[in-house]
């Protein structure tokens, strides 16, 4: 068989961003973002571009901006070079021969194909990725300045402009009481205006859990993110079965693989999937996930890695072509970060994302942007993450 897409070259290279803020999170705060940007040129002519966003370097899972360019250049793109672009799933597997794991760099190889291959058939990615099901997503913002009174305020300012209506609090830093403390105030702050989540990122075991989740319940959230470290689904069956007719309780770091969704599925262990293209290892591969979740009557919601609008807009093809039972997205990355790197970002209209179309994922790079941000250029150093009163407290 001939080729029709024959690969030719692939790059990657690290950026650094600065964020409008500090984010904190229950491992530590972050005041950059460093993507991994991916282009890979066909034959023809026609180029696509991947990215993968890890947070706070390689502190949310094992995979950090280094790690995932040098898997890349190393072992990836040498796997990738003359084969057929448009052959998906082989890409794929010859990625899994050449590198076992490294889901964050085999996800941003995979958009970049996916980019290529659409914009040669000038289609947009949704096509190639089952359809287009959704016009638009509810987006959700995440508080995460670390005080209340900036909250609220972004939270008010969020609301005016018909951007967010679902707030995420990240917690976990801090004691479980003071967390308490802290939602229960932007709660009664947003009554009524606002739908609340919270996620823990792993940071407390079983009991603690059980203890303060029924807190956090009573003060209005209804969403409830990874409360307790990724391997404890014992706890988070035990917390599902208890807290559901309340709240839902929603897999992040917990549900990787498919394997990892059969697994939660039969333990009944979550009512939600937290869906990231880079922890599944590409767009096809999260819908491979997003089938399980289907079939064991499990909802989705889309979920980020903080990634520039070219990362968002991949994942929002893919989830543009999900089923029904989702609880919105958090593709808001780009609004976190102080600059883009595409000439326009996707439309945010009443408090939804406007799901794009194409060719490929329908954003235009703009290499100024690219080279401006560009480590190689700007000589940054690897500062990833600040673990700040976490870190005082061990
Ligand atoms: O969900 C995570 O664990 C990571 C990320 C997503 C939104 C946000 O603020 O942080
Ligand atoms: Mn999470």
């Amino acid at each position: 068989m001939t080729s029709r897409f024959p690969i030719e070259r692939i790059e990657a290279r690290i950026l650094d961003i600065p964020t409008i803020r500090p984010h904190k999170l229950s491992f530590g705060s972050i005041s950059r973002q460093s993507p991994v940007i991916v282009q890979l040129w066909l034959a023809n002519g026609a180029c696509g571009f991947g990215e993968a966003a890890t947070i706070g370097g390689p502190s949310w899972n094992e995979e950090s901006p280094e790690g995932i360019q040098h898997a890349i250049s190393a072992y990836l793109a040498p796997a990738l070079l003359g084969q057929d672009g448009a052959c998906f799933e082989t890409a794929l597997t010859r990625m899994d021969l050449a590198c076992k794991g490294n889901a964050f760099a085999k996800s941003a190889v995979e958009m970049a194909l996916i980019d290529a291959v659409a914009r040669s058939l000038s289609l947009p990615a949704w096509q190639l990725l089952g359809g287009k099901r959704h016009q638009s997503l509810p987006l959700a913002w995440t508080l995460a300045s670390g005080d209340v009174d900036r909250d609220l305020e972004e939270a008010q300012l969020r609301l005016e402009q018909k951007r967010h209506r679902i707030f995420k609090m990240k917690i976990g830093a801090r004691s479980p009481a003071q967390d308490v403390a802290h939602v229960s105030q932007i709660a009664r702050g947003l009554a009524g205006r606002a739908t609340l989540t919270v996620d823990v990122n792993q940071a407390w075991d079983g009991s603690t859990a059980r203890r303060y989740l029924p807190q956090l319940i009573d003060a209005g959230v209804t969403l409830i993110e990874q409360p307790v470290a990724r391997w404890n689904v014992e706890a988070l069956k035990t917390l599902t079965a208890t807290l559901g007719n309340r709240a839902s309780i929603m897999a992040d770091e917990t549900v990787c693989t498919p394997q990892d969704a059969m697994l939660l599925a039969r333990a009944q262990a979550c009512h939600v999937f937290s869906l990231k293209v880079a922890k599944h290892g590409g767009l096809l591969r999260t819908r491979q996930v997003a089938a399980v979740a289907d079939a064991a009557d499990i909802g989705w919601y889309g979920g980020t890695m903080l990634e520039t609008s070219i990362g968002s807009a991949a994942s929002a093809h893919l989830f543009s072509t999900l089923g029904t039972q989702h609880h919105g997205c958090e593709l808001f990355g780009p609004q976190l970060l102080v600059d883009d790197l595409v000439t326009e970002r996707m439309a945010i209209r009443d408090f939804e994302l406007q799901l794009p179309d194409g060719p490929g994922f329908g954003v235009e790079v703009d290499m100024a942007q690219l080279n401006r941000f560009d480590r190689a250029r700007t000589g940054q150093a690897q500062v990833h993450i600040d673990l700040g009163h976490r870190a005082a407290t061990l």
